[in-house]
This record gives C-alpha cells, sequence and structure tokens, in this order.
C-alpha cells in the first residue's frame, strides 16, 4: 500500500488528486503538455504485493472503522447533529469521519472570521495545514517556514511540523516564543490548542543554552547558565563522558552574542546587503526573498540579542568519540545543544582571502537557505536541502566566502572533485593555489596558512594501508582546525561514513547539501546529530515556477501482461518477477511508442533500468546507446558526448549508475522502465536528471518523466511508494492506460502472440539461473567494474569484465536471437567508429558479463546434450 498520510481534511485527496487525474495521450502535434484522453480507471489497485502484516493491518483498521460508523452514524442511531439520551448535542459526524478517526479535530471551535485565516493544526502531533490558496497564504509560508518543517506541499494545501530542531532554528533566528504562538494565534482558523502552546514554550525555553564548540582541537560543552552544566554533568550519561583530567572543568571564556554586521556575499546587490538582520523599516520595496520578508511578519524581534556584553561561560571537555551522544542525549532531556561557529570572532584560525566575484549573485531561495544558517550572525550547523540543478554548490561557495577560514570539502566521488574545485574558481576570486584536491590521483595542500581542501568521503575514512603521502595528507588534515566542512550528497553517505569522517577532522560548521534528505532506512535522522538539523528546504514547484529549475509534466503508464507472462509471473520467485515485468512485451512496446514520439518532437530521452538484463535487451532490441556499470570509462564518455551532441544519438539507456552525478541538461525527457522496489530517493534523483533541462526557459516547455509500470504487478505499489516524495513536491502522477494508436507503431515489437512467447520463453531461459548481478555502483563516473575497481562510493563494483567476441555472438542459440543480439551490439558500436579503441570492454560488444557468460555456458550444454 502507499503511505497512508495521517491527514487533515482535504489533504489526502488534495494529493491523491495528482495521481489520479486524467490525462490523454500525446497526440499526433507537439503537445506542450500531457494532455487527457486516457483515464485512470483504478487508481490503488495494489492488492499484489500487500504483506500479510499490512493485510491485517488493514483489516483491523477497516473493523474499527465499520464499529466508529456503526457506533455513530447508523447502528447506534446517533445521526448527524443530534442529541443524545440526555439531550446533550453529540458531536456533528458524517460519512467521511470514520476515515479521519482520531484524527477528527472538529469539535475544535472555529473563529468566526476563520475563512480569512490559511491555517490549520492538528494539535497531537503539532502539524500545521495551510491553505495556498487563502491570500495569506504567502505571508503564512514565510512564517511557516521559519518555524517548522516542511512536510507536504502539493498544489492546494500545504502541511508543515513543529519539531523541536525547527522551533530551535525559530529562535537561533531572533524569534521569541510569544512571537511564534502570537503570529500562530493570528493565522489560525481555530484558536491555538493549549496542547500546542505549551509544546511551543516548553521546547524553546532551553533553546541555545548548551553549546557545543571546538577549542584547540578539543570539543567543549559550554553554557553561560552554570546550572544548566550541573543539570547535565548529573546526567548519569552525559556526566560519564566528561573528560577529566585537562583542566577543562575549570575552563572558561567569554564571547560577544553579537547580531549586526553580518553580511552574506552575492545577495540583492553584489557589495552584499545585510539581509539576515534587515529590520522592517529597512527593507526596499521590491526586495523579495531571504529574512527580509520574515521580518516583515514580526514587528518586535529580540532587541536584546544585539547586546554586545560579554559573559561567562562555564566548559567541560567531550572526547571526539562521544560528541554524538552527548548531542542525542542533550536532546533527549530537553537541552538541544546548538553548533555554532562564532567565525568572525574566532583570532586562533588564520583568515582565508575569499569573496565572491563581483558579478555573482545568488538567487533568492539560496539566500533565503544561508539566512537560515547565518540568521544570527553566526555559523549553524545543519543541511540545506535544494533540488538538483538548483545550485547547491554556490550555497555552499557563499557559505565559504562568508566564513573566511579553512574549508574542507567531502564529495561522493572524484569527478565531483574536480567540480568543486572549478565552481570555487568560476564563482570565487580565491587563489587557485590555495584550492587543493586530495584524491588517489593527487595530494596536493594548499600553499598559505589556509585554503581549501577538496577530497572525497572514502578517501578520508579509508581503513586500509595508506601511501606515504595519504598519511602526511591525512595527517594535515587531522592536525588542523577547519572553519567549514561542506558535505556533499548527504543523503547517499552511510551514517557510519559520517561518523568517521567527523571524529577525524574536526571543523567548527558543518553543512550538508542534498536534493532529497530521504533514506529508506530512516537512518535520516542521525544526520540531525552528525551534522546538524535540517536549515532549510526549497519548494520545487515554486524554483520550478520562477524557472530556475524545468517544469516536469510525470506519468505513469499501465502496461498490461499477456496472459502467459502474467501466469508465469505468479509462479516465480521474486528475482524473477522483477525480470517479468520488466520485459513485459506491452511495456516494450510502451517504450517503444514514447522514444519514438519523443524523437520525433526533439527531445533527447534517458531510459533507466534497473534490471540489467532488460536493460540490455531493450537497447539493443531498438538499436539505442547504452551505458552501465561494466562500461568503460572511455567507452562512457564516448555515448555521453554522442547522446549531447549527434543529432543520430537522441535516446540513451542506463543502469542506476546514472541515478546521481550525470549533468546532461540536453535530456529532456526520461522514460523508467524498472527501478529498485518503492524508493522514494531514487525516483526523485531521477527527476532530477531532467530538471536542468537546458531549454526549461522556452516558452511553454515541459520536460517528461514516464514510469512504466507493468499492471497488477507489484511494480504497482512500489511505483506508488516511490512517487510519494514527488507528490510532496507538488508534482501530479497521471495514468495512462491506454497509450493512442500505439498498435499503428512502426515496426512494433512484439507484435504478434507469436513473438510475446518467444519472448517469454527466451527471458525465461537467460535467467534461468539467476542473471547477472545487479551490483553497481551508485556514480556514473565511478571506475566501472572491469577487476572489481570500487565506485565513487565506495562499494565493491563486481561489474562485468569480460570481453565478448563475435564468435561467441554467432553462437547464441536460436536464429531470431543471434539477429535479436546481432543488430544489437551496433548502437555503442557504430558510435566508435572507425578510430575507436578496440576493446575498451564495456557495453557495447565487447561488455562481456556473467549474464553472457551465463547465456553462453548453458548454450554450450544444450549444445552438447543435442551431440
Ligand atoms: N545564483 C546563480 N546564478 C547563476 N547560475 C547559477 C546560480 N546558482 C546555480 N547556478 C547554475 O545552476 C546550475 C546547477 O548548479 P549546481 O550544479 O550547483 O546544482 P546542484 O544543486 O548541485 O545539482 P545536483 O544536485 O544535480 O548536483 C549550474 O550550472 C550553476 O552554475
Amino acid at each position: 500500500m502507499p503511505p497512508k498520510r495521517k491527514a487533515p481534511p482535504g489533504q489526502a485527496s488534495a494529493a491523491k488528486a495528482g495521481r489520479a487525474s486524467a490525462m490523454s495521450t500525446p497526440g499526433p502535434a507537439t503537445p506542450r503538455s500531457l494532455d487527457s484522453s486516457m483515464m485512470s480507471e483504478a487508481d490503488e489497485d495494489f492488492d499484489e504485493d500487500v504483506t500479510e502484516a499490512q493485510r491485517e493491518r488493514e483489516a483491523m483498521l477497516s473493523k474499527e472503522a465499520d464499529e466508529f460508523v456503526n457506533k455513530f452514524t447508523f447502528g447506534g442511531k446517533r445521526l448527524q447533529g443530534q442529541s443524545d439520551d440526555s439531550g446533550r448535542e453529540v458531536r456533528r459526524y458524517d460519512a467521511a469521519t470514520p476515515f479521519f478517526r482520531k484524527r477528527d479535530f472538529s469539535h475544535l471551535p472555529l473563529k468566526p472570521d476563520h475563512q480569512n485565516r490559511p491555517l490549520w493544526i492538528d494539535p497531537d502531533n503539532c502539524t500545521v495545514v495551510l491553505e495556498r490558496f487563502n491570500p495569506l497564504a504567502e505571508q503564512a509560508t514565510d512564517f511557516l517556514i521559519t518555524i517548522a518543517e516542511p512536510k507536504s506541499r502539493p498544489t492546494f494545501l500545504h502541511e508543515y511540523a513543529l519539531t523541536p530542531h525547527s522551533l530551535y532554528a525559530a529562535v537561533s533566528v531572533g524569534l521569541r516564543p510569544r512571537d511564534i504562538i502570537n503570529t500562530l494565534e493570528r493565522f489560525l482558523k481555530t484558536s491555538l490548542p493549549d496542547v500546542v502552546r505549551k509544546k511551543i514554550e516548553d521546547h524553546t525555553r532551553s533553546f541555545g543554552k548548551v553549546k557545543l564548540v571546538l577549542k584547540h582541537n578539543k570539543y567543549f560543552v559550554e553554557s553561560v547558565d552554570a546550572e544548566v552544566l550541573q543539570t547535565l554533568l548529573k546526567d548519569k550519561v552525559i556526566g560519564a563522558l566528561r573528560v577529566h583530567g585537562s583542566g577543562s572543568d575549570k575552563f572558561t571564556t567569554s564571547y560577544a552574542p553579537t547580531m549586526g554586521g553580518l553580511v552574506i556575499p552575492g545577495t540583492q546587490n553584489a557589495a552584499g546587503v545585510h539581509q539576515a538582520n534587515l529590520k522592517p523599516a529597512e527593507k526596499k520595496p521590491g526586495e523579495g526573498g531571504g529574512a527580509s520578508n520574515e521580518a516583515d511578519l514580526f514587528t518586535a524581534l529580540n532587541e536584546e540579542d544585539d547586546d554586545d556584553d560579554k559573559e561567562a561561560v562555564h566548559a567541560f571537555e567531550i572526547s571526539d568519540a562521544n560528541v554524538e551522544t552527548v548531542q542525542k542525549r542533550c536532546l533527549d532531556i530537553g537541552y538541544p545543544i546548538l553548533e555554532e561557529y562564532d567565525f568572525r570572532n574566532d583570532d586562533v584560525n588564520p583568515n582565508l582571502e575569499i569573496d565572491l566575484r563581483p558579478n555573482t549573485q545568488i538567487r533568492p531561495y539560496q539566500e533565503k537557505s544561508l539566512s537560515k544558517m547565518f540568521g544570527n550572525g553566526r555559523a549553524k550547523s545543519g543541511i540545506i536541502v535544494l533540488p538538483c540543478g538548483a545550485g547547491k554548490t554556490l550555497v555552499g561557495i557563499t557559505a565559504a566566502c562568508t566564513i573566511k577560514k579553512g574549508v574542507i570539502v567531502l564529495c561522493t566521488s572524484s569527478m565531483s572533485v574536480v567540480q568543486w574545485r572549478q565552481e570555487f574558481l568560476k564563482w570565487s576570486n580565491i587563489n587557485p593555489d590555495d584550492v587543493a584536491i586530495f584524491t588517489a590521483e593527487s595530494k596536493n595542500k594548499f600553499s598559505g596558512s589556509t585554503g581549501i581542501i577538496v577530497t572525497t568521503y572514502s578517501m578520508v575514512t579509508n581503513s586500509r594501508e595508506r601511501s606515504h603521502d595519504s598519511k602526511k595528507m591525512m595527517d594535515f588534515l587531522r592536525g588542523r582546525e577547519w572553519g567549514l566542512m561542506l558535505l556533499d550528497e548527504v543523503h547517499v553517505v552511510p551514517a557510519e561514513m559520517f561518523r568517521r569522517v567527523i571524529s577525524s577532522i574536526k571543523s567548527h560548521s558543518k553543512l550538508g547539501l542534498t536534493a532529497t534528505l530521504l533514506r529508506e532506512d530512516d537512518k535520516i535522522s542521525h544526520l540531525n546529530f552528525l551534522i546538524g538539523p535540517k536549515l532549510y528546504e526549497a519548494n520545487w514547484m515554486e524554483l520550478s515556477q520562477q524557472g530556475h529549475i524545468a517544469k516536469v509534466q510525470c506519468a505513469e503508464v499501465w502496461c498490461p501482461m499477456p496472459t502467459e507472462f502474467y501466469d508465469e509471473y505468479l509462479r516465480a520467485n521474486a528475482r524473477m518477477k522483477r525480470t517479468l515485468y520488466a520485459m513485459n512485451p506491452r511495456k516494450f512496446q510502451a517504450c517503444q511508442y514514447l522514444i519514438n514520439y519523443h524523437e520525433a518532437r526533439g527531445d533527447k530521452i534517458i531510459v533507466f533500468s534497473d534490471e540489467l538484463y532488460s536493460l540490455k535487451q531493450y537497447a539493443l532490441k531498438l538499436k539505442k546507446v547504452f551505458i552501465y556499470g561494466g562500461t568503460s570509462q572511455a567507452e562512457r564518455m564516448q555515448v555521453l558526448e554522442n547522446f549531447q551532441h549527434n543529432p543520430e544519438v537522441n535516446t540513451l539507456f542506463l543502469s542506476k549508475i546514472g541515478d546521481t552525478s550525470l549533468d546532461l541538461p540536453e535530456a529532456t525527457c526520461l522514460i523508467q522502465i524498472s527501478s529498485h522496489f518503492g524508493s522514494r530517493r531514487q525516483e526523485a534523483q531521477r527527476l532530477g536528471r531532467i530538471l536542468r533541462a537546458k531549454r526549461r526557459n522556452d516558452e511553454g516547455f515541459n520536460a517528461f518523466f514516464y514510469s512504466l509500470v507493468s499492471k497488477d504487478t507489484q511494480e504497482m505499489y512500489y511505483s506508488s511508494k516511490r512517487q510519494a516524495f514527488l507528490v510532496d513536491q507538488g508534482y501530479a502522477f497521471k495514468v495512462i492506460t491506454q497509450l493512442a494508436n500505439i498498435e499503428k507503431t512502426p515496426d512494433l515489437a512484439f507484435a504478434t502472440p507469436q513473438e510475446s512467447r518467444e519472448l517469454l520463453q527466451r527471458t525465461l531461459v537467460d535467467n534461468e539461473r539467476g542473471a547477472e548481478d545487479d551490483v553497481e555502483t551508485d556514480d556514473l563516473f565511478g571506475k566501472p567494474g572491469r577487476g572489481g575497481g570500487r565506485g565513487g562510493n565506495g562499494r565493491k563494483n563486481n561489474g562485468g569484465g569480460v570481453r565478448r567476441t563475435a564468435g561467441m555472438l554467432s553462437e547464441l542459440a536460436g536464429g531470431q536471437d543471434m539477429a535479436y543480439i546481432e543488430q544489437n551490439k551496433a548502437a555503442n558500436k557504430a558510435l566508435k567508429g572507425k578510430g575507436g579503441k578496440k576493446g575498451a570492454g564495456g557495453g557495447g560488444a565487447d561488455g562481456q558479463s556473467k549474464f553472457f557468460k551465463g547465456l553462453q555456458r548453458e548454450k554450450d550444454k544444450s549444445r552438447a546434450r543435442g551431440a
């Protein structure tokens, strides 16, 4: 079942509206968007894959709902708006009531002018729902972004959650609890429930009282309130982790909690405007974005914060290894620990000469995200979430230009390392000698007393024997205090890797960057302690409306399975099921149809498949180029270059190695034929591949994202689960059940029952022994698998490394099979041209893999049997 959001009235239907809405197949003319002749019939027919536990749970819920209906409506004879036996008015229940069960808050009295107010609140879980169509929606949005975490933002209703971290973030930009309460009260349709009021007061009372600071390469827990520190030391977990004997307990210092004077470079005017602290009166008309809007909302910000008095601070030391435990415990006992870097008063670490170039202007959402980081004049550690192609790199660089101390950048691959360095040189005036790279190939230090090091997670966490140079470099990295640690793509890095990075390299502030703060393993909460809370999450829809990322039309194409395929599917094991629903001939035809259609209208298409067998079969049959883990680096580059510049090469088949790190602004259409179960992250990452579309600002331009799913199979369930994140971002998935005139497609594959049966037989035989491993590096630019190299994510990569020869091909069984494969090798190989390197390995005819070897063995055996 799709994840069931506990939605307030209207929310669920708003989110669902997108999926269920009607659409039509693209007609013969060049449409600007998906239209609507092919209707979705069933929306939620996902029985196939529902587990036993889920079934039981649903049965229970449905029983509960029935009982509820029975009690309050028909069976109990208490009908809507009626009095009970004692004459007391009973709550009003209607036919929809059972669906909300305990989450029905119709008893909260509405204010008389509630229509004019944009917010609803769920007192149980502090969820706030915003009516986007309300005239006050803009103001309310700015307010909510400051105090709450966005959860779901489809077209009409947005959902936010008040969390300890979000409330802390609000306090740290200068809002007092009473500002939060009063403003909420103003926007709410009901009065603010006491329980929420109390939560806000409780959660904000102790914020900012405890700080984690780095001094002389050691971590200290600090507070200006000696009593608070005593409370922490008396705690059985924290007390035991205090480092004694370093004199740390007597350690006191002073700091100036100033707010004024901070300049985020690149804002509004190139010289830098003090957006974060702009007072309402100072705001110039027409200035959008940034904290200035927020300043509008709150007339009474905490003036006392401007006080420059120095205060005594009490502190005790903790070891590097215990930082995370102490942070977690402090949050549990109501003293969320705050990691802030008062970089302007750091006289210990040398300053870095770095500024944004004068012509660099950061965009309003980039500025807004940075104003969350530097909200009170210091650098708060945390994570900024911006969609792919929205310019996370520039956000990181601007943070570095604001702090102006040593920076260490951690990336997922050595290709990204090179790109980050180039971006630093492009956007800032940093001396090239001050940006050094630490990878397997290059181990340079910067020339001056401080600088920037760009490296990969695996370089700094590598536990194998290091070379002499690497060791020296690691000592160099460990021996310094860094002002800022930039962590790229934080959602893909294992928590353990972060732990190792953070415990070996000391930095005063950390900024994590990601497009989707999503992990299916729920480990994402670890990032709160390892890096910091989410500071800002952009609204994808807003960015696409403003032209910063492309507008995308999303569609799910339902492909029925021929009976014989479906029979096999029902009998097959899990692995074979996946192969069968990917190899469904109706899906193949849909893919062929969509490729033809979009190529004809000038699109460049990427077809994604996680299933290597089908990836190759599709690409070969359709004579298209493809890249997967086993494709050599040279061949990858050649294929990508052709895809970008060669008008003859308009479709590229990619395995999951292309999910990230792929910058192909030419691509305007994505077709997904197989994917990784219900991964919301993968779905978002894949969509991200077309958000940068070059043509995004052409009038009426749309990019297209199709998911092809085999009807009545597990894919239906996974697909709806995968879409949850994008639906929350406001994307509407339309359902196509019938592609118009598909049967008229020239050379339509598997058009006869005979061909369809042959495909089934071949698929079964080919995969009988278990097809090749799907072990793939996540990184398109990581090393291909030959010899078991390591991908950008440090995982072992088993990609096929055996070469295939023409002789072997000719021996593959069956005339039609041979023709099939022979025509197939053409696409990648054709690109090599006359001057192409022979035996470059990889995807084309050279890219031998376990699958082909297995197949060959199978054929050899059957020939032997025949003989
Ligand atoms: N303020 C800006 N002004 C002009 N161009 C910008 C700005 N911000 C970003 N860009 C451009 O937008 C493009 C995308 O930026 P970037 O590569 O940093 O995106 P990203 O968010 O890191 O994407 P991904 O998640 O796919 O890596 C780049 O070409 C970058 O130069």
